[in-house]
């Protein structure tokens, strides 16, 4: 028996509704994501937009014959000419390592890699061509040696982000310069310094503005119409407002993004986690700390427009529930291969909705854990959906059996028998047991060896 699997709907962020996905071309989804501008280590915020993409893209892979992801990197940009002054290293080192440590990040958060990475620096042609193109149909205009985008010129100025022009000048920062027509018009080439990276072209040794490298990117590997376009909340204005304005100008039959998806911040303290805030975590500084598998289901349980504040002890939270999941899993046959379960691909298409997709895990690892075989099985194939339970059962418990986590046990052991909780308190013991850690009650204390 067959049943239609259900249709996928994405909140669309331009018509700010749910919209059932219909691709331009069923034969081939293509979609566009905003990558890292490559200086520093990347935090868990920015983490948290790459994990939004990851299952948007899982999920298109599992439904079309043919995806395209085009994530960037971007790899000019004057925070990365300082860093590399700074440090006294030559900008290609700077952005080559930084680079790397961002994939090795993502790979271990099981982030699977894009099909195409592009770096801006190797499209500055396809940069000019647009710009070029800009001014010749009337979109841009050359000032000092700067050429700018004139946002009265485009009509559809301001309908991503749902705001008239007047609205967003008085609610943003932006840059009052005497070669500005308008104030809000905004840079697609700039001047360089000697000092300062930069390419020839018809205005002069300059280098891009930051708007137009997507443009060109996406225009590039994606074409004049793709499905979807998506980063952080707080790319909406103004970058994407940007970016849609100068591709839409250049290529006036195209549609640019028919979906634009955003996930809402990682916030710290309340506030959103930023570099320029300091109030940060770096992705390997925190899966130095805890397995990286918990920060995913952390994440993934809740949902990518909702904002999300980081703590510590949500990551214990969802290390115990992935304790739990393995557990379960444990009974699973060698070989199964279960599909993935309904409530699971529902919960998905219903606008990426992984907190209940996870909600849906719990029922499983309860059967899978009264002996539920064929739940074990199901609880498998639902969280290689999700991209979790990657490791076998006795990976994560032997890595996860470090010193602190032991004590972290043992301590709470003994606040379990000073509750004269003393079912919970034999589990612990039972638990270490189980994993090869013997405990020893004495008048100083607990203490623990391996057996
Ligand atoms: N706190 C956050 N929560 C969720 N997504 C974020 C957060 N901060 C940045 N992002 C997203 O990370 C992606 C990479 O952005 P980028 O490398 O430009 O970081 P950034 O915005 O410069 O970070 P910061 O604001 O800390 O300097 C973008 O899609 C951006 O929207
Ligand atoms: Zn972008």
């Amino acid at each position: 028996m067959t049943t239609t699997p259900p249709e996928i709907v994405l909140h669309d962020n331009h018509t700010r509704q749910a919209r059932p996905f219909v691709p331009l071309d069923p034969t081939h989804v293509r979609l566009y994501y905003c990558g890292p501008t490559v200086y520093d280590f990347a935090h868990i915020g920015n983490l948290r937009a790459m994990l939004c993409a990851d299952i948007l893209v899982r999920l298109l892979r599992a439904r079309y014959p043919r995806v395209t992801f085009v994530r960037n990197v971007t790899d000019v940009d004057d925070r990365i000419t300082a860093r590399a002054r700074a440090n006294g290293e030559d900008i290609a080192s700077l952005t080559s390592r930084t680079t790397d440590d961002f994939h090795k990040d993502l790979a271990a958060l099981g982030v699977l890699p894009p099909d195409i990475e592009p770096r801006a620096t190797h499209h500055i042609g396809d940069m000019l061509a647009m710009i070029g193109e800009l001014i010749a149909n009337g979109h841009a205009y050359e000032a000092e040696g700067h050429v700018l985008f004139a946002v009265r010129a485009f009509p559809g100025y301001g309908q991503l982000s749902g705001r008239s022009l007047d609205e967003m000048l008085a609610g943003a920062r932006v840059e009052v310069a005497p070669y500005k027509r308008d104030p809000g018009d905004f840079v697609l080439w700039k001047p360089s310094e000697p000092d300062q990276p930069g390419w020839d072209s018809p205005y002069g040794r300059g280098r891009p503005g930051w708007h137009i490298e997507c443009s060109a990117m996406a225009h590039r590997y994606l074409g004049e119409s793709f499905d979807i376009h998506g980063g952080g909340d707080d790319l909406l204005f103004p970058h994407h407002e940007n970016e849609r304005a100068q591709s839409m100008c250049c290529f006036p039959k195209g549609r640019f993004a028919n979906v634009w998806i955003h996930n809402a911040m990682l916030l710290s303290g309340g506030e959103k986690m930023s570099k320029s805030l300091g109030n940060f975590h770096t992705i390997r500084e925190v899966i130095e700390r805890a397995p990286a598998e918990a920060l995913r289901l952390l994440f993934l349980s809740t949902h990518y427009r909702s904002v999300l504040d980081f703590t510590w002890d949500k990551l214990d939270d969802a290390r115990r529930t992935l304790d739990r999941f393995y557990r379960a899993l444990e009974r699973t046959p060698p070989i199964s291969d279960a599909p993935v379960p309904e409530a699971v691909m529902a919960a998905l298409c219903a606008d990426l909705n992984t907190p209940l997709a996870i909600a849906a895990l719990h029922p499983l690892a309860d059967a899978a854990l009264a002996g539920d075989a064929d739940a074990s099985s199901a609880l498998r194939a639902a969280s290689a959906m999700l991209g979790l339970l990657g490791q076998s059962p006795d990976t994560w418990f032997r890595a996860g059996l470090d010193a602190p986590r032991i004590e972290a046990l043992i301590a709470e052991r003994l606040a379990a028998r000073k509750a004269r909780d003393f079912v919970r308190a034999d589990a612990i013991r039972a638990e270490l047991s189980a994993d090869g850690i013997l405990l020893e009650d004495n008048a100083g204390g607990t203490t623990w060896r391996r057996a």
